[in-house]
């Protein structure tokens, strides 16, 4: 290869190997089509990948023995270009099997795909471990887009989901840790209604999933790979049984084999363990021996099974306070958290980004409506800039959002939360230090508060040494209190 095609295909390299939802990966793209910042990424995307498939073409007729550098930078260059002749395929096949959902679809395009690899030279094993993450790269990127938003926040957001799927060096990745992903879990923390779920079901559905050649589908669909639980929904007696099944006769009412959410996960999948900092200590312990053993057993059950997926967990709650306090173990800490995401709150993205507000209309109006509407979307912003309280702090976030605009719809009017301070610690904190509370009044505020972060009568009571009547008195007083407030 000459200077210029050798630093042209070392940037190709630079590209597919970069996050796409950096900016590295743009400006890589600008700088190998030369085309300047302001053209549509489709259309630079279009112009690369004629280039690219142009510059094989020459480099191979030439019909030279490359240096083993030259061959590496050459391979790459057509791993580029395969993997974006096919995105349009690809995409198709990931909106017809979100359609089918459970069973796998064919995959029509997969002979064109395996011969143009193994025609590069790439072995057949290669050429099918290749067919499948490009697949697992299409669908992550497929779903981390998704998640609507321009500001700084969102973007890093996007970035470290892709991170979290592939790591911070694909090459890596491809080299040793595709399969080999079942011990990184991930810890997604952000308040309530940011889309902590979205992103569980984005980094879960995008999980390496083998192509099988002879059926000529994937292994298992991405619908079934993702199996979520709300640990919250339960309470403590059936928590265990829904996390790791239960036999027939195991308590009463167990009148049926019942299949846990561990059972029903894949290898290729992954469960998500939502609202994951309201469960007890007890299940904290159980839940951490079957990560750490990678086995669980059925209640009422000696049958040990195996456990081979990934670990999602997430959470509103603030997990540093409930670690000081106890309620949260340390060591199950650790266990979930090989990577921590943290999704912005509404609030901070409105205030980095002018358009924020703007763009997250137009894509929850389309989603209300099944397509566009300027003219709504025109509607919704007007209302809410000129009846937002300033500062208000969308304590609901993107969920509260939504339903603002069914409301403006709906009435063309909406009610915004009051804030009150009232409860929160740092106005018990002020209140104590100027000696202004009775202890009526400390204990409701506390038990208020403690209800805020654990969600149960019974822990309240654990942690103030009160029995659980007293302990729900005061709760209940709070409550009434906050809606005197509101
Ligand atoms: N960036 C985004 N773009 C578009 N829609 C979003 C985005 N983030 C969240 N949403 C939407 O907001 C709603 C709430 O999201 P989600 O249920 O994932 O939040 P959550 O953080 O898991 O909430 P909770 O803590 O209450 O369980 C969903 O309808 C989701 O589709």
């Amino acid at each position: 290869m000459q200077g210029v095609e050798r630093d042209f295909f070392r940037t190709i390299r630079d590209a597919i190997l970069s996050n796409p939802f950096g900016r590295t990966r743009q400006e890589l793209d600008l700088v190998a089509t030369g085309l300047p910042a302001e053209t549509p990424l489709k259309e630079i995307l279009e112009r690369l990948v004629a280039k690219v498939g142009q510059h094989i073409h020459e480099v191979e007729s030439r019909q030279v023995e490359l240096a083993a550098e030259d061959r590496r930078l050459l391979e790459y260059g057509k791993l580029f270009y395969t993997f974006h002749l096919f995105c349009d395929a690809y995409d198709e096949h990931i909106r017809k099997q979100e359609v089918r959902g459970e069973t796998c679809c064919q995959v029509v395009f997969a002979r064109d795909v395996l011969s143009m690899l193994t025609g590069y030279g790439f072995s057949e094993p290669d050429a099918l471990r290749l067919f499948a993450l490009f697949f697992q790269m299409r669908r992550a990127y497929y779903f981390i887009r998704t998640i609507a938003g321009e500001s700084r926040s969102v973007v890093g957001f996007r970035h470290a989901l892709w991170n979290n799927v592939f790591t911070g060096d694909i090459r890596l990745y491809n080299d040793y840790l595709w399969d080999r992903m079942e011990d990184f879990s991930t810890m997604i923390l952000g308040e309530t209604g940011t889309g902590k779920g979205m992103a569980a079901a984005a980094i879960g559905r995008s999980g390496f999933i083998p192509f099988n050649p002879k059926t000529s589908t994937f292994s298992e669909s991405f619908a079934k790979a993702f199996i979520a639980i709300n640990l919250s929904q339960y309470p403590e007696q059936l928590i265990e049984s829904e996390l790791f099944g239960h036999k027939k006769g195991a308590f009463t009412g167990a009148v049926d084999n019942h299949q846990g959410i561990f059972a029903r996960c894949s290898p290729c999948g992954a469960i998500f363990l939502d609202e994951i900092g309201d469960v007890s200590v007890p299940v904290q312990i159980k839940l951490l021996q079957v990560l750490q053993s990678r086995t669980f057993a059925p209640v009422g059950s000696h049958k040990v099974e195996r456990f081979q997926g990934r670990v999602i967990a997430a959470t509103n709650r603030d997990l540093t306070a409930l670690r000081k306090l106890g309620a949260f173990r340390d060591d199950f800490y650790y266990r979930l958290c090989s990577d921590i995401i943290e999704v912005p709150p509404l609030r901070r993205r409105l205030a980095e980004h002018p358009g924020e507000l703007r763009l997250l209309l137009e894509v929850t109006v389309r989603r209300i409506l099944g397509k566009n509407s300027e003219e709504i979307v025109e509607r919704v912003e007007t209302y809410i800039e000129r009846h937002q309280p300033s500062g208000y702090s969308w304590p609901g976030n993107i969920r509260e959002l939504e339903q603002c605009i069914r409301r403006i719809l709906l009435n063309n009017n909406y009610l915004w939360q009051q804030q009150s301070e009232d409860g929160s610690p740092q106005q018990l904190a002020r209140e104590l230090e100027q000696g202004e509370c009775t202890a009526q009044q400390l204990l409701t505020r506390y038990c208020g508060h403690l209800y805020r972060l654990h969600g149960t009568y019974e822990e309240v009571a654990r942690l103030t040494n009160l029995d659980r009547r007293t302990a729900r008195k005061y709760i209940l007083a709070a409550i009434e209190a906050t809606k005197g407030n509101g």
